[in-house]
């Protein structure tokens, strides 16, 4: 059997129908462990800084493998979650930019824009995510290993 995610969906929102939509298709897959919902809720205006950075810190300390966030664009998640230490956010609106976000860059959070892709794609797209899973052998892990150890370090070296 695939390995199976515990994933934490969040949107402020602009993104709320989206991560209601993505979060159903989630809790219905098999691939899917656990759906946390880190919000909004439907009269919620938290901003998106908010709720991008309390989904990344489940990814950071190990409550949840994954993030899927949604705001108007999917920028300003993606630049709110970069900032935790150890995550890596990346907002993708094509399939093949969704495969390289795991398979090159490890990348533990993918964000779209609910004002910028439709719905059925972001739908497809997180499904396509679920079946990718970074190779720590890979050619790309010393890539990424360069960033960590900037992040630990400060020095690329
Ligand atoms: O897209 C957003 C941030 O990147 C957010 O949903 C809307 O932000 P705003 O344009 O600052 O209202």
């Amino acid at each position: 059997m695939s390995r199976t995610w515990r994933i934490v969906v969040g949107s402020d929102g602009a993104g709320y129908d989206y991560k209601e939509a993505i979060k159903a298709d989630l809790e219905k897959d098999s691939r899917v462990a656990e759906v946390i919902d880190v919000g909004v809720d439907a009269e919620d205006d938290t901003a998106y800084p908010s709720i991008a950075i309390a989904a990344a810190e489940k990814v950071r300390d190990n409550e949840a493998d994954r993030a899927l966030l949604v705001c108007g664009t999917g920028l300003g998640v993606a630049i709110a979650a970069n900032k935790v230490p150890g995550v890596r956010a990346v907002t993708a609106h094509d399939s093949y930019s969704v495969e390289r976000s795991v398979l090159s860059n490890n990348a533990q959070v993918l964000t779209f824009g609910q004002r910028v892709v439709g719905l059925e794609l972001a739908r497809r797209l997180a499904r396509e995510w679920l079946g990718y899973e970074f190779d720590e052998s890979s050619a790309s892990a010393k890539k990424v290993a360069v960033i960590e150890g900037y992040e630990s370090t400060g020095s690329c070296d």
